[in-house]
């Protein structure tokens, strides 16, 4: 995706951006997208893909080694003081001083916070208002994670940064923060999200890119995403119904009951196959259509980087087969 793709403002802009430890190991080796303002855009990846050292560089907390990072408008790393003021960071682990309460951890970030929000509307925001006399040490993961979170928000930020916001919190505790940046969103503020958790990308993402090892393989909306995946169409043949009787693109080798075809043509290959089956009084048991999820599409590049060893390709798996089936 390219600067000029995108039609509203720009709020967050890698351009190329590289990274490297140590001087040698590349962990980020040339990722690009946008943010529009307004917009949530989620960084997807596998572990160690680069996702926390992209978004540390458009923090402002280092510099990249090639290309540039922007926000809004702006070096974050050069011209962090103008930068900071605007933004919220939710680190992915935030290493409060565990001695201290809720409030007089808040109170002790607002003394270094300009405009900030009083510390209970900050608490209450997360969901934290009853824990305010708690020790830090006191608090269980998920409530940790929420305290970062209030902190991010405590200068009512323009763009927020959110590493793994939800991890360790449970169901409900997840739906919460969900429901949370949804009203942030809500509000005008621009979110860069990055988690493991494909149904928050799902819920909460305008746009999103998926890393493997320091790039980004593929992005887009979740639909353009999941696109270039085949869909699946999964039935039973009923007993005494041979495989060999589907018609001939549908057909498999292997003979047996269970059938899974994988199409890029979903609409195409399921009407054939219920023409099919309607034609030759075949009951299609347990029959199932749906186009690829953001799950199948993130499995695709794990495995198919496992295999090839790289994940150089923008276009994973079989692009070319009209109508693959498997028979089982
Ligand atoms: N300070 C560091 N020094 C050396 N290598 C580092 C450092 N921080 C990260 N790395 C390496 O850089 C690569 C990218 O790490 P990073 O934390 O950015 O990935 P990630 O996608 O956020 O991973 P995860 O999902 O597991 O949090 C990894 O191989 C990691 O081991």
């Amino acid at each position: 995706m390219t600067f000029d793709e995108t039609p509203h403002e720009c709020v967050i802009e890698a351009d190329g951006v590289r990274r490297s430890y140590a001087g040698s190991f590349e962990a980020v080796t040339g990722v690009s997208f946008s943010v529009a303002r307004g917009e949530l855009f989620a960084l997807l990846g596998t572990n160690g893909a680069g996702k926390t050292s992209t978004v540390e560089l458009l923090e402002g907390l280092a510099r990249p080694d090639g290309g540039t990072a922007r926000v809004l408008g702006r070096d974050p790393y050069a011209e962090r003081a103008a930068v900071r003021p605007r933004i919220g960071v939710m680190l992915q682990d935030g290493g409060f001083p565990s001695d201290l309460t809720t409030t007089e951890t808040v109170r002790m970030w607002a003394g270094c916070t300009s405009g900030a929000r009083p510390i209970g509307e900050a608490l209450e925001l997360v969901g934290l208002g009853h824990r305010a006399r708690v020790r830090v040490k006191q608090l269980s993961g998920g409530e940790r994670r929420r305290l970062d979170l209030a902190l991010a928000l405590l200068g009512r930020p323009e763009v927020l940064f959110l590493d793994e916001p939800t991890t360790g919190l449970d169901a409900e505790g997840r739906r919460d923060t969900w429901a949370l940046v949804r009203r942030l969103q809500e509000g005008g503020i621009t979110v860069l999200l990055t988690t493991h958790y494909l149904e928050e990308a799902e819920a909460l993402a305008d746009r999103l890119a998926i890393m493997h090892r320091g790039r980004a393989v593929t992005s887009g909306t979740t639909a353009e995403v999941t696109a270039e995946r085949p869909s699946r169409i999964r039935f039973e043949l009923p007993h005494g119904t041979a495989a060999g009787r589907l018609p001939l693109v549908l057909r498999a080798a292997a003979d047996g009951p269970r059938v899974e075809i994988r199409t890029h043509h979903l609409q195409e290959s399921l009407a054939e196959l219920l023409r099919w089956a309607t034609e030759s009084d075949v009951q299609l048991i347990g029959l199932d259509a749906r186009s690829a999820s953001l799950e199948e599409a993130f499995l695709d590049i794990a495995r198919s980087a496992a295999k090839t060893g790289d994940a150089d390709e923008n276009t994973i798996g079989d692009e070319n087969v009209k109508a693959k089936v498997t028979v089982a």
